[in-house]
């Protein structure tokens, strides 16, 4: 059976505080994220993208609605079953200061129980994806912040995840590197045909980047709009020059502009 989307019917979410009046994060979000596919999920702040990907990964359990992972036998039949393999890429690096880049990106692989030497090449050969051949006994203090986050996503795909979710991956870069990781995240992408969940504050990551765009309301979060984004792969940078990139641009702006007003009146 090969893993074919995830579906979400009706999902929605509330924190209860013992001190606090609750938080309703998401309301009724219904969505399919397609395997093999690049989905952005772009929304105002506060709108609940970080606890979707809390539920969909199983650390949150949602008050109410269903995740789906829906698997094939190529019949057209799917049938739900357990969750694929995931792997997070996170904003803040969240690497171990006292391991070497190396033993970073093999910790995750440490803790399955993988044998030294198959982790240690499986290692190698994602800190080579991500352009950091050489680096691999420096400590992060001794990386950029552009360098920290590749290790991060080298963390993420050594463990060959059926999806990988990059939540704000380049959020804390400065411009010039976040352009040059984006444009290395989608030579990856496309060369790995894997399912990756990103959530962006930036519309021109979203398409540069995304095959769909779900575009979310203010919170309590839903889902306003969900976009194909019909632009030729492998992309460049210079793919911002298409007119439709223009026209996508402002139609996702046109639904996000409302509701970060909202968001900002909360
Ligand atoms: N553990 C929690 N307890 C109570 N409220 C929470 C908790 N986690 C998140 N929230 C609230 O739920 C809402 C959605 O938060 P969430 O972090 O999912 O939004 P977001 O869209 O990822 O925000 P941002 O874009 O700013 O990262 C916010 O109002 C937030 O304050």
């Amino acid at each position: 059976m090969q893993f074919e989307a995830i579906s979400i019917e009706g999902l929605s979410h509330r924190f209860l505080s013992r001190t606090r009046p609750p938080t309703t994060a998401l309301t009724d979000v219904s969505c399919v994220f397609p395997a093999g596919k690049v989905t952005a999920i772009v929304g105002p702040s506060g709108c609940g993208k970080s606890t979707l990907l809390l539920i969909l990964r199983g650390l949150v359990e949602a008050s109410a609605g269903k995740v789906r992972f829906l698997y094939g036998d190529g019949s057209g039949q799917l049938t739900a079953g357990d969750a694929p393999r995931m792997a997070t890429v996170w904003q803040s690096f969240n690497l171990l200061p006292w391991r070497s880049v190396i033993d970073n990106v093999a910790f995750g692989l440490e803790l399955a129980g993988v044998s030294l030497a198959e982790r240690q090449a499986k290692a190698a050969e994602a800190i080579k994806a991500v352009e950091l051949a050489g680096f691999e006994k420096h400590y992060p203090g001794q990386l950029s912040g552009g360098m920290k986050q590749r290790v991060g996503l080298a963390r993420g795909l050594v463990q060959s995840p059926d999806i990988l979710f990059l939540d704000e991956p380049f959020g804390a870069l400065d411009a010039q590197t976040r352009l040059y990781l984006q444009e290395q995240l989608s030579t990856l992408v496309e060369a790995s045909a894997k399912t990756v969940i990103l959530i962006t504050h930036s519309i021109e990551e979203a398409i540069f980047l995304a095959d769909h765009v779900i575009v979310m309301t203010a919170r309590p979060g839903r889902v306003a709009r969900s976009l194909d984004i019909d632009l030729p792969r492998p992309r460049g940078i210079d793919v911002q020059n298409d007119k439709r990139f223009g026209e996508y641009f402002s139609e996702i702006y046109g639904l996000l502009r409302d509701e970060v007003r909202k968001a900002m009146l909360n």
